[in-house]
């Protein structure tokens, strides 16, 4: 619809759609939480943009993404950090490679075609 406020419900129950299946990705919760330089030193001075699940639940109930895409490079930024925090033999490293692996295919253009066609 061309109603501003329609859309944007709309956008964000495909957001929350699509997070929660992310979500599932992660069942040990290694991207459910802000990284901590307790748990991983010197974190927050390697990653000037550190991001996680939670964050982004936060901003799409904030309305904070007015596009598909830009859910999209929040969710590649945090898998990206893990890439880039964490050695390649690592857990958090391997972790990282597969979910940003399933999550593009979740947002690519065939999955989404499906998907949008079953929106209201
Ligand atoms: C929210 O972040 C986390 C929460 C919990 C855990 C955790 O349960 N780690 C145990 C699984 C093997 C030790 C790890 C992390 C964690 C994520 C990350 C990421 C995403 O880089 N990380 C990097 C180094 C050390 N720990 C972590």
């Amino acid at each position: 619809t061309n109603n501003p406020s329609e859309n944007r419900q709309t956008l964000q129950q495909l957001l929350t759609h699509l997070l929660r299946a992310l979500e599932r990705r992660d069942p040990q919760q290694l991207f459910a939480w802000p990284v901590t330089d307790r748990i991983a030193p010197n974190y927050s001075r390697l990653i000037s943009k550190p991001m996680d699940f939670e964050t982004i639940r936060r901003s799409i109930q904030s309305d904070l993404y007015t596009s598909l895409n830009a859910f999209v490079a929040d969710f590649k930024l945090m898998c990206e950090n893990a890439m880039t925090y964490n050695q390649p033999e690592t857990i958090y490293y391997k972790a990282a490679k597969r979910l940003l692996h399933a999550g593009l295919k979740l947002t690519g253009p065939e999955k989404l075609k499906t998907l949008l066609s079953a929106l209201p």
